[in-house]
This record gives C-alpha cells, sequence and structure tokens, in this order.
C-alpha cells in the first residue's frame, strides 16, 4: 500500500493524517502548541514550534503507524489562515506570527479603505478586516520600525513550515487570497495594493497552484521526520479550502460547516461572478480556477474551550458536557453570544464582546455549557441565513472540525440550520483535503473530484427535529437582537480591558 501525508497546521495543535491509495485514514498523530495573547486583542504564535511540532508529528505519525517511508510518496499542508511571518534576508522569522484572531489592527484596516476606496472590494473581493494580513504588515511598519525594516518577505503559517522542510518558499492562491494582497478574480499579485502601500513585488512569495508540486524534502527534514528525501512535496492551501477538498465541497451547491478555534459556513463557487458586496468573505479554493464564499466566527471552538479553561479545567469535553443532552433546547433560558475575542460575520467588529443573557439561579455549569455550544451555532447560523438571502439553497451541510467530534453538536447544528447534517467518518476535513492535493499530485487520481469519490467517506447524517427547531427558530430571533443591544456597552468598557 502507498500512502500520502496530511499535515493541517491549525491554531490548536499540528494535526498529521497517513492516508492509504484507499482513502482510508491509517495513522494520525498530534502536537499541541501555545498561543500567546500579552494584551486583550492581540494573539500570536512562534512559527517555531509549528516546525517543531511538525516534524514531531510526522515521527510519531510514522513509528505508530509502522509504515514504511519508501511507501510514503507524498505530502501536502492545510494551514491556519492570514497569521503574519515576516522573514529577514536569511528567511528567519523577525518577530513572532501574528495570527487570524488578533484583532489589533482596527486603524489599518481604516486606513485600507481610506487608500484603497473601490479597489478594496472590486480587487481584492474582500472588507478590511483585523484578522487578515495587509493590516498586520502595516501595523509592524508603524510600532515596530525595526522589525520591519529587517523584513526581506512575509508568507503565511504553512508556507513557513513547508519552507523549513523543503528550503523552498511559495504561497498558493488560496491562501495568498487572505492578505487582502491579491487580485482574487485575477489570480495574482496586486500591483494596485502593493504599490498603494509601497510594498514592492519581492517581499511577496511566488504564487502557485494548492495542488502544485514544489520540491522534495530537505536532507536535515529527512533525517529529523523519517521521511524519504525523495518525498514529493505540493503547496497545500488555507485550512478552509482544504477543509472543502476534504469535505467533497468541489460543486455548486454544496455547504460547509466547521468548528475548529473559529467557525465557518462555506459555499463553493464556481466562479468568481457571485457579489457579497462584502458581507462574506470570497476567496480562492484550492480546486484549481474555483472560489469559495464564507462567513466566519472568530471564537467558534475557542469559546468552548476558553469556557472549559475558565470553568471546568482538566476535564474532557465529553466529561465537561455530559447531561448536557438532558437540558432543552435553549438551555433553559439562558444565552450565549461567542464574541469573547470580537466577531467578523454578520458583525465586522472587533471590540464587541460575549455575553450570558438571562442567568437564573437555577442554571448548572452544564447549562452554561450548552448555552455556548447554542450561542456558537447561532452565530454560524447568521452566515447560513447570509447565503439563503443571497439565493443559495441550504438543504445539506457536511460538517467537520473538533466540534464535528460531538453528536450533540451535531443535531443541534441540524436543528439550528434547519438542514440535514452530514458527519464524516474522520472529522479532519483539512488534513484530509491536503492529503487528497498530494494523492492526485502523485497522480493517483485524475482531479480532486475523482479523487473525493474515493477519500471523502460519509458517516452518519443528522436531521433535524422538528420540535426543536421551531424552539430555536424563536431562539434565534432573541439571539439576533443581543449583539446590538450590547455594542455600546462593549465599547464603554473597552477603556477597561488590559
Ligand atoms: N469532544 C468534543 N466535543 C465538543 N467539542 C470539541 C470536542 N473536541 C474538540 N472540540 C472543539 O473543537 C475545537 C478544536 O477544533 P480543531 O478543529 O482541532 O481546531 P483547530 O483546527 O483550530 O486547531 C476545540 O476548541 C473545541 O471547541
Ligand atoms: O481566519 C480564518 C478564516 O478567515 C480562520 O478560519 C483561520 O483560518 C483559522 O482556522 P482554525 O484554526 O479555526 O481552523
Amino acid at each position: 500500500m502507498k500512502y500520502v501525508i496530511g499535515v493541517d497546521l491549525g491554531t490548536s495543535a499540528v494535526k498529521t493524517l497517513l492516508v492509504g491509495q484507499d482513502g482510508v485514514v491509517r495513522a494520525e498523530a498530534t502536537r499541541e502548541y501555545p498561543l500567546y495573547h500579552d494584551k486583550a486583542g492581540w494573539s500570536e504564535q512562534d512559527p517555531e514550534d509549528w516546525v517543531v511540532g511538525t516534524i514531531d508529528a510526522l515521527r510519531d505519525l510514522l513509528a505508530s503507524s509502522g509504515a514504511n517511508p519508501e511507501d510514503v510518496e507524498g505530502v501536502s499542508f492545510s494551514g491556519q489562515m492570514h497569521g503574519l511571518v515576516l522573514l529577514d534576508a536569511q528567511s528567519k522569522p523577525v518577530r513572532r506570527a501574528i495570527l487570524w484572531n488578533d484583532t489589533r489592527t482596527t486603524e489599518q484596516c481604516r486606513e485600507i479603505e481610506r487608500t484603497l476606496g473601490d479597489k478594496l472590494l472590486s480587487v481584492t473581493r474582500n472588507p478590511a478586516l483585523e484578522g487578515f494580513t495587509l493590516p498586520k504588515i502595516l501595523w509592524v511598519k508603524q510600532h515596530e520600525p525595526d522589525s520591519f525594516a529587517r523584513a526581506e518577505s512575509f508568507v503565511l503559517p504553512k508556507d513557513y513550515v513547508r519552507l523549513r522542510l523543503t528550503g523552498e518558499k511559495h504561497m498558493d492562491l488560496s491562501d495568498a487570497a487572505g492578505t487582502l494582497m491579491l487580485d482574487v478574480a485575477g489570480r495574482e499579485w496586486s500591483a494596485d495594493v502593493l504599490d498603494a502601500f509601497a510594498l514592492t513585488s519581492g517581499f511577496c512569495p511566488p504564487l502557485v497552484e494548492a495542488g502544485a508540486y514544489v520540491g522534495e524534502l530537505t536532507a536535515e527534514a529527512a533525517l529529523a521526520t523519517g521521511l524519504r528525501q525523495q518525498t514529493k512535496v505540493f503547496a497545500g492551501g488555507a485550512d478552509n479550502a482544504c477543509g472543502a477538498i476534504g469535505a467533497g465541497i468541489l460543486s455548486p451547491g454544496l455547504t460547509l460547516c466547521s468548528i475548529g478555534t473559529s467557525g465557518v459556513v462555506l459555499t463553493y463557487e464556481e466562479d468568481a461572478s457571485a457579489d457579497y458586496r462584502g458581507k462574506v468573505h470570497f476567496f480562492n479554493h484550492g480546486k484549481a480556477g474555483a472560489f469559495y464564499a464564507m462567513g466566519v466566527t472568530l471564537a467558534a471552538g475557542y469559546s468552548l474551550s476558553w469556557f472549559r479553561n475558565a470553568f471546568a479545567k482538566g476535564e474532557t469535553y465529553d466529561a465537561m458536557l455530559q447531561g448536557a443532552e438532558l437540558i432543552p433546547a435553549g438551555a433553559n433560558g439562558l444565552l450565549f453570544t461567542p464574541y469573547i475575542v470580537g466577531e467578523r460575520t454578520p458583525h465586522a467588529d472587533a471590540q464587541i464582546r460575549g455575553s450570558f443573557v438571562g442567568v437564573d439561579g437555577s442554571h448548572t455549569r452544564t447549562h452554561f455549557a450548552r448555552a455556548v455550544m447554542e450561542g456558537i451555532t447561532f452565530s454560524l447560523n447568521e452566515s447560513i441565513e447570509l447565503f439563503r438571502a443571497a439565493g443559495k439553497q441550504v438543504d445539506q451541510v457536511v460538517s467537520i472540525g473538533g466540534g464535528a467530534k460531538n453528536p450533540l453538536w451535531l443535531q443541534m447544528q441540524a436543528d439550528i440550520f434547519k438542514a440535514d447534517v452530514v458527519a464524516l467518518e474522520n472529522e479532519q476535513g483539512p488534513g484530509l483535503g491536503a492529503a487528497m492535493l498530494a494523492a492526485v499530485g502523485c497522480g493517483w487520481f485524475p482531479s480532486l473530484d475523482a479523487c473525493g469519490a474515493t477519500f471523502v467517506k460519509h458517516a452518519r447524517v443528522y436531521r433535524p427535529n422538528e420540535e426543536a427547531s421551531a424552539r430555536y427558530g424563536q431562539l434565534f430571533e432573541i439571539y439576533r437582537q443581543v449583539y446590538a443591544q450590547t455594542a455600546d456597552l462593549n465599547r464603554a468598557l473597552y477603556a477597561f480591558r488590559n
């Protein structure tokens, strides 16, 4: 049996999958790494942690599977999007990476809007959001001129790991789309954007397709991981593009829900003609020539992991959520808004923060945990509603990410989305998508679609429960009001955050 490896560089951990030619996941290995929140709204990681974690996980993957390295033909990547890794002339990071969920750049977003005007939406196809890469570059330029002066180029998180494993510097289109520097429809770095901010084209890495062959491992990387130096390396893509590939979202009419650290709802777009007027993100897909539109909840899984760290430290998610399935929909009148690091869709607001509304003396920790899951799912439903309002039919949603490990949450998604929710045999969609890019690159299949027919394995389908759905419909209308009712209060509280 021949194998490929998918590496998913997530926010909480790097997850590696060894997948056979039959699409069966033979082994998994994971390494967690820390997040640094030095100030409210800041979120950073050390790129070295990604590299060490990836090498350790790959070594583990080979050891635990017993696979012969000679049989591992290719490897590809999926990565958390937008994170800025500034590199010096020797391709060494000049500072820690500033991540997608870091919201320090509101001022730079306004500068981008003023400078680019209409070109912002017509060229980059996206609004200026704090999480995107260009505002981070401008922030470093303004606040850390010494670091910026040493920076000769930039890459995104998974590009840095690939650079360390191959010695080759590239960025794929699906990830470049999240920088706000790409002409998304034209599929090239935008001269308009680069000129407007005095950035040279040499500052940006060469662009490739997600499925492009970019080289083989360095001798050092082969020795450290146990893989052969001749293992073929393919560029890989943004985690949401790879999640879409791994969930089979490869043709029109298909919808994905991913609950990782962030939460996303995305729909496939055949071409760049759709115009959502910046209400949702619009990016290049990992399938060459295609696109996707996507709404993002900044703190989806992160809200539940925050809740666990704060109130159930040391417990597993399953232990913390025990009994939550016995509580009726609506958590006995307790509502949660998951704005704990700000929000993107439908409220692009870095200052908003979360709320529990309706706290009652009878509520237990389990009610709060259930309310957190419901609030996250209501937030994702706002994106589903946006797509429905734009004319998309959303009858079936494929669900992936850590949140899809929990059957209660999958049923809740079906009830709140009022759509069938399909779980996959393995919820690690982005890692599987990366493995599919490698499988197609190695010539095992003529296309991603053909590969999907073997690799994407649907498991249980969760259908909406009529009674719960009706109840959630009423609660969703109340949930929707909380943003407007708490926006001013949160602006007033801003001065009191560290
Ligand atoms: N057993 C579980 N039950 C419910 N939620 C879970 C479970 N396991 C993980 N999660 C959720 O999944 C999130 C991590 O998802 P993952 O896809 O691994 O994230 P990332 O790709 O951002 O690193 C956690 O923050 C948590 O909210
Ligand atoms: O910022 C976005 C998408 O625009 C996030 O979806 C990141 O790509 C991080 O993803 P996860 O770590 O939650 O998978």
